[in-house]
């Protein structure tokens, strides 16, 4: 006989794919199915999931591919055999920022859904504008500064909503949009974020925002708990704030809330039980944070299209550098994240040229890269007194820090703190290979070593473990060389189900808002139930002594040369 035991689904809709992922109340993965936007989708003019208008720094996603996606990956978990009526809740993770404006039909064409035809089909209707502005849309400066002045600096900002204003954080995107389109907005009954967008299908009806991916609008105060008025205020441009109220709706503190039963809809169309809950959607990176019981002393690194750095802790210290979100499901506590633009493609710009160089594209494309990288010893130094290389690859314009896209390549001289912006000595694009991994995690280890506590021993301070998710987790040269700058007392982890940790994390959501007991935490029913030996892999070693100290000195000229570029660029 078939088991008849629950099951979870947990949907990433992340910027170049959509995955659902099907776990059981053992925390076991059972179903995978992805859809690939460049690869699967047809008739969207896209790349890396995305379109461009290079004149406004504008990027943006159309809401209709997502709707094709989600037709094709409930098609593809049927196809392989799932039992939908032994699913008994949905979670999802959604591409942060990101925002869908619904039309004053939208309620209806949700409700009155036809099991008979796709989503694709019945909802182009629901939405007021077609497009959703994506996380690396820099077309907001004029926003960010009128909301990093409005309550006296970016860290008074910071201090209320966790973030100093950033171009793809929705409030400043929709002070834009209703200046850019006025009457669009006027027409636009309310508006999702993308996580609580995946909720709204599935629910029939729009969702309410969850409550850490709210955090990621710079207009949620998180130490009151409610909007910050006088933003919202701002936020509304020319228009009336009790409208804007209206159009966000409210926000619930329970991330395990049960929203409602999935819409009749997905009953008759993909055999889903009545029982089947929706539990809040929460975005991706909060939703990677629960794809473990992690530790305050543990550090994720996502390696997605964007590179983040994701840590639990119960300190809430804000600092217009950094990020602070509500923890997505434990009160009290907050997510700590730094996020990175230039992550996974500028990586492949590397490794491009790099193969462009050999001529030869392997069937593994990382290979040459890989190779190149762990060849070259740290900071292309060959002696120690030779100086360090440093660099800053940016083929978009990057948020940390806030830079025009670019190239600045350095050699840096720790004994006498010798810093000079050259390209002699530089062998391109080989010295690259290293040098933009090196890049990257400096930048990490900087912004993030007032966090870190020694883990004992008389180590210096890092985390217990470095988390590695996201497609760059596959990757060991990315892996040895993170643990060599960043540290990790017991070494540099992955999770067993690979690059699928914010929809696995999604889908734990889901077993905790359905299976929890009366006051149990998320870390205490998920740590109950996890298998460390079957979960997580160790891939590199973290903490190793001598190489950890030389990259502290790189730190230092690291940081020096993030300031001389800033200064230059200042300077005009
Ligand atoms: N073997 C690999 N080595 C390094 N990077 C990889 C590898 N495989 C995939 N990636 C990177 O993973 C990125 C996609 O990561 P993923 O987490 O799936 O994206 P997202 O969630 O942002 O849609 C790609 O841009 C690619 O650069
Ligand atoms: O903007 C952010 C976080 O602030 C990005 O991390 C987005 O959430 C998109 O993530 P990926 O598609 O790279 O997973």
């Amino acid at each position: 006989m078939a088991s008849q035991s629950p099951l979870y689904i947990g949907f990433d809709l992340s910027t170049q794919q959509l995955k659902g992922l099907v776990v059981n109340s053992e925390l076991k993965v059972e179903y995978i199915a992805k859809f690939d936007f460049d690869a699967d989708s047809t008739g969207f003019s896209i790349k890396k999931g995305v379109m461009v208008n290079e004149a406004e720094h504008e990027v943006f996603a159309p809401v209709a591919l997502w709707l094709q996606a989600m037709d094709t990956v409930l098609e593809s978990l049927r196809k392989q055999g799932l039992d939908f009526s032994r699913v008994k809740g949905i979670s999802g993770a959604g591409q942060q920022h990101g925002s869908v404006y619904w039309s004053a039909d939208a309620e209806g064409l949700l409700e009155r859904l036809d099991a008979k035809r796709s989503l694709e089909e019945q909802l182009p209707g629901a939405f007021s504008h077609p497009y959703s502005p994506n996380w690396q849309d820099s077309s907001t400066q004029k926003e960010c500064d009128e909301f990093d002045v409005l309550l006296g600096s970016p860290e008074q900002l910071a201090q209320a909503t966790g973030s100093k204003a950033h171009h793809r954080f929705t409030g400043p995107q929709i002070l834009r949009f209703t200046r850019k389109y006025p009457e669009v907005y006027q027409k636009t009954a309310r508006i999702s974020l993308v996580s609580s967008f995946i909720a709204s299908l599935f629910l029939g009806h729009v969702a309410p925002f969850d409550i850490s991916d709210v955090c990621g609008m710079n207009l949620w105060n998180i130490k009151k708990g409610a909007y910050d008025e006088e933003i919202l205020n701002l936020c509304s441009g020319k228009f009336d704030v009790e409208d804007l109220k209206k159009k966000l709706g409210v926000v619930y503190e329970d991330g395990g809330l049960h929203l409602g039963q999935v819409h009749q809809y997905y009953r008759e169309r993909f055999g889903f039980s009545a029982d089947c809950t929706v539990i809040p959607a929460t975005g991706d990176n909060p939703a990677t944070i629960l794809a473990l019981p992690l530790r305050p002393s543990d550090a994720m690194v996502s390696l997605g299209t964007s590179t983040t750095f994701l840590m639990s802790t119960p300190n809430y210290m804000p600092d217009p550098a950094t990020h602070f979100f509500n923890h997505p499901t434990t009160a009290g506590l907050y997510m700590f994240m730094l996020c990175y633009k230039n992550g996974g493609l500028a990586r492949e710009h590397v490794r491009d040229a790099i193969n462009d160089n050999l001529k030869d594209t392997p069937a593994q494309p990382w290979a040459h890269f890989d190779e190149t990288a762990l060849s070259t010893p740290p900071m292309g130094q060959q002696n120690p007194t030779d100086s360090m290389k440093l660099g800053l690859f940016f083929p978009r314009p990057e948020i940390v820090p806030n830079l025009h896209a670019g190239q600045w390549r350095f050699t840096y001289n720790p004994a006498n703190g010798d810093l000079t912006e050259t390209t002699t000595g530089w062998t391109t694009p080989q010295d690259e290979a290293r040098a933009i991994i090196e890049s990257q995690m400096l930048s990490l280890r900087l912004r993030s070593r007032g966090l870190t506590q020694s883990p004992g021993n008389g180590l210096p301070p890092q985390p217990r473990r470095v988390y590695l998710v996201g497609g760059g987790s596959k990757n060991k040269a990315i892996a040895k060389i993170a643990g060599e700058i960043l540290g990790g007392a017991e070494g540099v982890f992955k999770l067993d189900i690979g690059d699928n940790a914010c929809a696995l994390g999604a889908a734990y959501k889901a077993v905790w808002g359905i299976e929890r007991a009366e006051g149990q935490t998320f870390e205490n029913l998920i740590g109950q139930r996890w298998r460390e030996e079957e979960f997580v892999e160790k891939i590199a070693e973290g903490y190793q002594e001598g190489v950890f100290e030389l990259y502290g000195k790189a730190v230092e000229g690291f940081e020096a040369m993030e300031k001389k570029v800033l200064e230059g660029v200042a300077r005009g």
